[in-house]
């Protein structure tokens, strides 16, 4: 298991150029993610310093991936938007033109009746576990499911369903790959993992709305049910890009019963709230002695929103995470069956 201090204690060893504090210090690592072998995070900087920041993101890859028991480390250099230039020779259109304007949402896929995020204030909370195992269980219940990975800070997909290889292209769309069951496409299947990916909240939105639209999920003949997007966890830009883009029908928010990811689960619902998704409800995952159990539901009772059920910490799941295939009976899987009649009656 890799320690959260520990990965912190490395990233502290290297210096910001800014600052000359340690990263985590600093500030500079963003949305710092620690799962049990993984670890990644976002530095965001203007555009004119990611040439200064590459180093201190080659050096922050390299420290983490030298840490016994870690298997994959995604750090992730974006710039911010450069704010627009005003002069004042334009002309009002052209002001107007660089304002800010409401986003517009995208078409909606065709062929899709709903879209089901799940998200999360903070990661490591198991929102890809749930993702794929929400939809698995859709599928159980007779739902035509598809999963979107849209997951850019460290897309988990393909090693949850054993996916490899770019998805094929068929008359201007992606195919969307077969698995358990379930119709797949993840952001971990367009890009090498290795590849040193500069997202920014744009160009992750422009890759989710690709996969989203360009994707043949159904048919005239054959329409999806349902389609669950796995979005990145956390509550900034590039989230709120993101959800502002797409047309969601609900959101399922997943939390731990620890108090610091419940106020980040609480940030998640107000984000979605202020774009107008409807939050179907709470997850408490990893309910149990190690992280104690209930506060999701005291949560969700507080922000007004249904409590959707409480996962304990189960080696099947990590089990089923690591084998390539999601649950598909035993204890765990029936907890997802009672949580996916749930969302139903939500949504
Ligand atoms: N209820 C559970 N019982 C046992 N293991 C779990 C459970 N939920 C998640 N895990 C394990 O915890 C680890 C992290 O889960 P996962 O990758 O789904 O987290 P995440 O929140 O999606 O992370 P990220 O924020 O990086 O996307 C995985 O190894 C997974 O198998």
């Amino acid at each position: 298991m890799i320690d959260r201090a520990a990965v912190e204690a490395v990233l502290n060893a290297i210096p910001d150029p800014a600052t000359g504090r340690g990263l985590v210090e600093a500030g500079v690592a963003e949305g710092l993610t620690v799962t049990a072998d993984r670890a990644g995070f976002v530095i965001e900087v203007p555009a004119a310093r990611v040439a200064a920041y590459a180093p201190v993101r080659d050096a922050a890859e390299a420290a983490l991936k030298a840490m016994p028991g870690m298997s994959r480390v995604s750090v992730i250099l974006t710039s911010e938007a450069p704010a627009p230039a005003r002069k004042a020779s334009l002309s009002r259109e052209a002001v107007d033109q660089g304002r800010p304007r409401a986003p517009v949402p995208t078409d909606r896929p065709s062929h899709v009746r709903r879209v089901i995020a799940v998200a999360s204030g903070k990661g490591g909370v198991g929102k890809s576990t749930v993702s794929v195992n929400l939809a698995a269980a859709f599928a159980r219940a007779g739902w035509s499911t598809g999963i979107l990975d849209a997951d850019v800070h460290g897309p988990s997909l393909p090693t949850m369903l054993g996916l490899s290889g770019q998805p094929e292209y068929r008359d201007g769309m992606m195919e969307p790959r077969r698995a358990h069951g379930l119709l797949a496409m993840s952001v971990g299947l367009l890009t090498r993992s290795d590849d040193a990916m500069i997202w920014r909240g744009p160009m992750a939105s422009q890759a989710l709305t690709q996969m989203l639209t360009q994707t043949r999920w159904g048919t005239e003949d054959q329409p999806l049910d349902v389609l669950v997007v796995d979005l990145p966890p956390g509550t900034g830009d590039v989230q709120l890009t993101l959800i502002q883009k797409t047309p969601l029908d609900g959101v399922v928010i997943v939390t731990t019963p620890q108090e610091v990811a419940l106020a980040d689960a609480r940030r998640a619902h107000t984000l979605f709230q202020r774009v107008g998704v409807p939050t179907l409800g709470l997850i408490e995952n990893m309910t149990g002695d190690v992280f104690g159990r209930g506060g999701g539901e005291a949560e969700a009772a507080r922000i007004g929103a249904a409590f959707l059920g409480d996962l304990p910490l189960h080696a099947d799941v990590r089990r089923a995470g690591d084998a390539g295939s999601p649950l598909a009976e035993g204890e765990m899987a029936a907890r997802f069956d009672a949580i996916v009649v749930r969302v139903m009656a939500a949504g």
